[in-house]
């Protein structure tokens, strides 16, 4: 389980965090939405330990991450993080960049680990490619490889779906769903975009001026009045119509 308690994080005279709770469960995946400037990032930022803030609890299975000690480092230990912008190495191929990651493995393991994780996350086929020449797709599926490569208590990821067409973000969001699900990691999942995370999180937050309105299920956001769900829902709505008259016709 994964708690987060920011009580007050100010990040300019203008902007502040407030009052942020979270909780997602082994397995599950809650996903962070809001526009632009709501503080998605300032969150993921504090939650993995790149942004300091004292007035803030971030929890995995009751053991505090957040303390004096654990603050001096770059990245809390337990955390696995994969970023908005990629930093992969890009002369590699993709093989090499795999078995980088286990290089402290003996070679069967390695060996091993490489062969069900090409599977795992169909990237077979490119195992031979550099890691300049992959397409957007390929790169969000090895930075996800890479972040569970070592052992992790939380998972989260910055806008993945941002560079990714639709055929990519519906291939990335199921090897994500199951690689969650197999490896029972709490994923917290920031995103701009509530079309692409539907069907993919347990719980959703809609966060709005550095605050949240609404978190819940899907059958709680569906049965919401809330102002700001009801402008989604209102959203999703017309899209489906969209669809359905271009299927119709
Ligand atoms: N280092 C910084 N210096 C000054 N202002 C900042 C800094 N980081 C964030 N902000 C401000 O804090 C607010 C929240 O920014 P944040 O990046 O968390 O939003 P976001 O929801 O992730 O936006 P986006 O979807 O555009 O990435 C914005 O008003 C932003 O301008």
């Amino acid at each position: 389980m994964l708690e987060i308690q920011i009580n007050h994080h100010q990040v300019t005279s203008h902007f502040a965090l407030n009052h942020i709770q979270m909780k997602v469960k082994a397995g599950e995946i809650f996903a962070l939405i809001g526009k632009s400037g709501s503080g998605k990032s300032t969150i993921a930022n504090i939650v993995v330990g790149q942004t300091i803030t004292k007035d803030a609890s971030i929890q995995i299975n009751g053991k505090e991450l957040n303390t004096e000690s654990d603050r001096l480092i770059k990245l809390f230990k337990e955390v696995g993080y994969v970023p908005q912008n990629l930093h992969l190495m890009p002369h590699h191929t993709v093989e090499e960049y795999i078995q980088r990651l286990v290089q402290k493995r003996s070679v069967q393991e390695q060996e091993k680990f490489i062969q069900k994780n090409l599977k795992r996350f169909r990237l077979k086929n490119a195992k031979k490619t550099k890691i300049q020449h992959l397409s957007g797709g390929e790169r969000q599926k090895l930075a996800l490889l890479e972040a569970i490569s070592k052992p992790i208590g939380i998972l989260v990821l910055d806008e993945p779906f941002s560079q990714l067409d639709t055929e990519q973000k519906l291939e990335f969001s199921s090897i994500f769903k199951q690689v969650i699900e197999e490896e029972k990691i709490p994923c917290l999942l920031i995103s701009h975009d509530l079309l692409d995370i539907l069907s993919l999180s347990q719980q959703v937050g809609i966060l709005h001026q550095g605050k949240i309105i609404f978190q819940g299920n899907w059958t709680q956001f569906k049965k919401s009045k809330n102002r700001f769900v009801l402008q989604l829902q209102h959203a999703m709505q017309a899209w489906k119509q969209k669809v359905d008259n271009l299927f119709e016709a």
